[in-house]
């Protein structure tokens, strides 16, 4: 961190994030800022009348004094502005003050404090999330390797243990006797069904030997029924690259696919050629399964669990061994609405994660709503894999080891990755980890990355690649929109994973009435309490607070509608027996920051409309808890990290309808920039070393003016304030950590 503030980062221009609605007009002039030392103030003579209102408030019992503990409290004797402002105090003194040690047991070293001070729910949200079925519900997929007939081991379901039928006969097919296994996976088994009389063809419906998948009735994807794949192989079966299912049903306790019977995996070839390929077969294995997913897209399907185990060459000795396909639909997902053929929304949810982690995209990881971008990216991991025999995040083991091996995919630059690898293979990379959610890939331009590496005569190709050379075809046909470099406006296009992670200032502003706004920096813990004070003195209130390298930022407002304040540095993250204690005297936690050496700065309040408040600290971004808490109406009200560690509150009644989370390795320009087109604003941030958070809300009461902008800087934005300040745009919420990977 100290390097990036002395060093290289210094100067850098700040990266601005502007989302602006058209603001309503007459909102004030332009104004003066008095600079204090190692602080700013601004005045305006044009809201006097507004200081003097919050001065009166403050002089009523802003928190001050306080004993050399650290701790500061003034209990404020404040007078009700609006008679619903006393209805609702009355109502919390007569509320009864229950605690709850609400401990969540998923975790070690997570604690969950909830303070309900009113039994009264008021008003439940109920999350609808648009989600492709989810048969396949969480998968971590295996990351042993090993072949794919036991790639998944261990994670055979209860229940599947019923004996398989000798012989096999579903939905009018010919009677099968089961033969050898062909493979297994975390859902399904799958053997050989050789024809009992009759059928003398290698495939098709007559074939003398099938495939037959196997899934057991009580699996978890045959919970509503048949496997949800038989859905996904009655669009895509038989369709270039896709096997081919003639006959499906129920026999016993098992739901039966009849299909194609194919050969090995090219995790079976990879591990056959010494487990490292050829640069031209996997060039040639680049083509065609490029070729495969845009047959597959263009169908609305994304594959969802791209990996050498899901593709299959056709059978040894026939004319389809050198053919190259894609099995296992059942992680399928629809990247567009089959009626009206428009992208599906963009969403994300940190806890769900689909996939097989070794390939996985980033954005999979990231529970982000799988598109295009996702299979191309497992792809690029998957041929590299095949012609290296490696990924850097093999090996990775434990409870964290989805986060791990993210954060090792972000942090590891296209160069590094592929610096053993051909150019083709660094450039297919860097194109596809820079993709958009929604972006249309241009797989004749992909394609032709890998044509240099091909050899000039189809015949003596390692794979087939008739697939790959139809799309090339079409090159010309269609004007490309993807080039190695630009994108359609010739201007260069912002890259990620750079492999040189870097930390920042994210700050957050938003259009506001004019008001008096007052922000502090580089405050050692002894400082604290003299800018609060003389904050309080001058009518503010803290409205926002954060760390940087052990000291503290502080954000001091005359326009925080609160009514009195206390605040706690404390040595823990969090401390709870404070907090509490102050739950009791009815404050709420309105800001909150951690600093890396543990300690943190907890500012409660009065004058909040919360009703209700909770929090909790853990060791990762507590998403599944965040979810729980807002199906019961809590929404997020504020965030900090300290070191590694997270510390979310969240309040009822905060005054929003909705809720989201963008959680990245990088600051999340593209899902921030999504949320805002359906009316989410940043309403919270916080970010540790490795991760940035955002919590965007969509307000109860819309603002008159919705603009709302963002500022990454390497130094505290002081000068940026200041100009935000000329455009009535006030610092709403500030943090430090990691947005560049
Ligand atoms: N048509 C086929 N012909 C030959 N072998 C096949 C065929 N389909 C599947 N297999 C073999 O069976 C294995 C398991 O099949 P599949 O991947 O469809 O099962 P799954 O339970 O859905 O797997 P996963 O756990 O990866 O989701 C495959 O890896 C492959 O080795």
């Amino acid at each position: 961190m100290r390097e990036l503030r002395n060093g290289v980062r210094r100067g850098r221009a700040p990266v601005v994030d502007q989302c602006r609605k058209p603001g309503r007009g007459g909102r004030g002039g332009r104004r003066k800022s008095e600079p204090l030392v190692g602080s700013c103030v601004r005045t305006r003579a044009a809201v006097a009348k507004e200081e003097a209102a919050a001065a009166r408030v403050a002089g009523g019992g802003v928190g001050g004094g306080g004993s050399g503990s650290g701790a500061k409290e003034k209990a404020p004797a404040v007078r009700p502005r609006t008679r619903l402002e006393a209805a609702r105090n009355r109502a919390k003194a007569a509320a009864a003050v229950i605690l709850i040690s609400d401990k969540d047991d998923s975790k070690s070293g997570e604690s969950d404090w909830i303070r309900e001070i009113e039994k009264r729910d008021s008003g439940r949200k109920e999350i609808v999330k648009a989600e492709n079925p989810p048969l396949k519900d969480i998968m971590m997929g295996d990351d042993s390797g090993g072949l794919s007939a036991n790639k998944a081991g261990g994670q055979e379901e209860e229940g599947n243990t019923a004996p398989f039928p000798e012989r096999v006969q579903v939905g009018g097919s010919p009677v099968y006797k089961i033969e050898r296994k062909l493979g297994k996976g975390g859902f399904g088994q799958v053997f050989v069904g050789r024809r009992v009389s009759g059928g003398n063809d290698r495939t098709g419906p007559g074939a003398l030997e099938v495939a037959l998948k196997f899934e057991h009735r009580n699996s978890k994807g045959c919970s509503y029924g048949p496997p949800y794949e038989w859905q996904v192989y009655n669009t895509l079966g038989g369709s270039h690259g896709v096997p081919k299912v003639h006959y499906k049903g129920r026999q016993g306790d098992y739901y039966v696919m009849v299909m194609d019977m194919l050969g090995p995996s090219l995790w079976d070839a990879w591990n056959s050629s010494g487990q490292a390929m050829t640069a031209e077969m996997v060039a040639c294995i680049a083509a065609e399964s490029i070729s495969i997913l845009e047959k597959m897209h263009s169908r609305g399907y994304v594959h969802g669990d791209v990996k050498p185990e899901n593709f299959l060459l056709g059978q040894p000795a026939t004319a389809q061994e050198k053919k190259l396909f894609l099995i296992d639909l059942g992680l399928a997902t629809k990247w567009r609405d089959s009626a009206s053929g428009v992208h599906v929304e963009y969403d994300q949810r940190p806890d769900v994660f689909r996939g097989t982690v070794r390939y996985a995209s980033v954005h999979a990881h990231l529970g982000r709503t799988a598109s295009r971008r996702d299979d191309l990216e497992s792809l690029a991991y998957t041929l590299i894999f095949l012609h290296r025999g490696r990924l850097p995040w093999q090996g990775y083991q434990g409870d964290n080891k989805s986060f791990l091996v993210c954060k090792k995919k972000m942090s590891t630059s296209p160069e590094i990755l592929c610096c053993f690898c051909p150019a083709p293979f660094k450039q297919f990379l860097e194109i596809v980890v820079n993709m958009k959610f929604d972006e249309e890939p241009n797989y004749s331009k992909l394609i032709s990355l890998f044509e240099g590496l091909i050899g000039p005569n189809p015949a003596v190709r390692p794979i087939n690649t008739d697939g790959a050379q139809k799309i090339i075809y079409q090159v010309g046909q269609k004007r490309g929109r993807l080039t190695i470099e630009e994108e359609d406006d010739g201007q260069p296009k912002k890259k990620v994973r750079l492999g040189l992670p870097a930390t920042q200032w994210i700050s957050v502003y938003n259009a506001r009435l004019p008001m008096k706004q007052r922000y502090h920096y580089n405050v050692a813990d002894a400082r604290l309490a003299q800018h609060v004070e003389r904050g309080n003195e001058d009518g503010l209130l803290i409205s926002c607070v954060a760390s940087c390298t052990n000291l503290w930022a502080l954000i001091m407002d005359a326009g925080t509608s609160l009514t009195s304040q206390v605040y706690e540095l404390s040595p823990f993250f969090l401390h709870k027996e404070w907090i509490m204690e102050q739950w009791d005297k009815n404050y709420y936690i309105s800001s909150i920051a951690g600093a890396n050496n543990g300690s943190s700065l907890v500012v409660m309040s009065k004058g909040t409309q919360y009703t209700q408040q909770s929090y909790k600290v853990s060791d990762s971004f507590p998403f599944k808890w965040i979810n729980k808490k807002w199906r019961e109406g809590f929404y997020v009200t504020s965030m900090a990290t300290a070191g590694s560690r997270w510390g979310v509150v969240m309040s009822r009644n905060a005054g929003f309808t909705d809720q989201v989370v963008e959680l990245d390795f990088l600051y999340p320009s593209e899902g921030i920039h999504r949320r805002w087109d359906s009316g989410y604003r940043i309403t919270s941030t916080a970010a540790t070393w490795d991760q940035a958070a955002l919590i965007l809300s969509v307000p109860k009461r819309k603002p008159g003016d919705e603009t709302q902008e963002t500022l990454r800087t390497s130094q505290f934005p002081s000068t940026h304030v200041k100009e935000k300040w000329a455009k009535n745009l006030y610092l709403a919420s500030v943090c430090y950590g990691r947005t560049v990977s």
